[in-house]
């Protein structure tokens, strides 16, 4: 089989640097300039973190979810509490993701405790949606097998004939902000990692090695 030569693949990385004080001693602050410059830069879904879940025994599963509210309560997502994370998360309410800013050579990546939002900050969101997306969530029991595409677009159909009102197992989970590292490249993998762990004190930092 012809696979292509992955080992000589080799981006180096040189634009920035990211020092303690332009970091700053509030990373909720420092992630919120990062996420406005990702827009403004215009990179595609700016917003989609890869979020990590486990079992209760600890058997890992990753996805790519959007980030859609973030403050200095936690990190919004919206999903279907049914689906296989949100199996996980119910169990298991811990939960890790990343973002990825490839063109800005940066990544951040967030952990802490999960819990589901208020069901009207979830009504809220659900309601902004557009109307296919609405349906979509009535549809579609998340993660769970589809005897075919056609009966997938049945229901959706079904749902679609129906009032749009947001399912009772679809809403938002807040990732509490206990620890976020902040990361840029640079040249010779001698990159920059900033990480800050949340105690009762607030914030402490500490530089990572690469
Ligand atoms: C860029 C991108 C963004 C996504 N955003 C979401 C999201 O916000 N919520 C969601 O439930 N699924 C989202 N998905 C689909 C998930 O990756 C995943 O397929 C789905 O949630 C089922 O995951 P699970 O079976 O592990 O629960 C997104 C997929 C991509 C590629
Ligand atoms: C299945 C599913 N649910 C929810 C979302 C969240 O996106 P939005 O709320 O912007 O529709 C996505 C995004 O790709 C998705 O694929």
């Amino acid at each position: 089989m012809e696979s292509p030569d992955l080992a000589a693949i080799r981006a180096e990385y040189a634009d920035a640097g990211l020092d303690e004080g332009d970091a700053g001693d509030d990373p909720v602050a420092l992630l919120g300039r990062w996420t406005t410059q990702a827009i403004e830069a215009g990179l595609h879904e700016p917003n989609a973190m890869a979020l990590a879940t486990a079992t209760p025994d600890g058997a890992p599963s990753v996805r790519l979810v959007l980030l859609k509210a973030l403050d200095a309560d936690g990190a919004v997502f919206y999903t279907n509490y049914a689906s296989r994370k949100g199996d996980e998360l119910e169990t298991n309410p811990r939960a890790a993701a990343v973002l990825l800013w490839h063109p800005l050579q940066r990544q951040v990546r967030i952990e802490g405790r999960v819990s589901r939002v208020g069901p009207a900050e979830s009504d809220r969101y659900f309601d902004s949606r557009p109307e296919g997306a609405r349906a979509a969530a009535i549809a579609s029991d998340q993660s769970r097998p589809v005897e075919s595409r056609t009966a997938l677009e049945q229901r959706f159909a079904e749902a679609s004939a129906e009032a749009l009102v947001r399912p009772d197992d679809w809403g938002g989970y807040r990732i509490a902000l206990d620890v976020m590292e902040f990361w840029q490249g640079r040249p010779n993998r001698l990159h920059d990692r900033l990480r800050y762990s949340r105690s009762d004190a607030g914030w402490t930092c500490e530089r990572l090695q690469p």
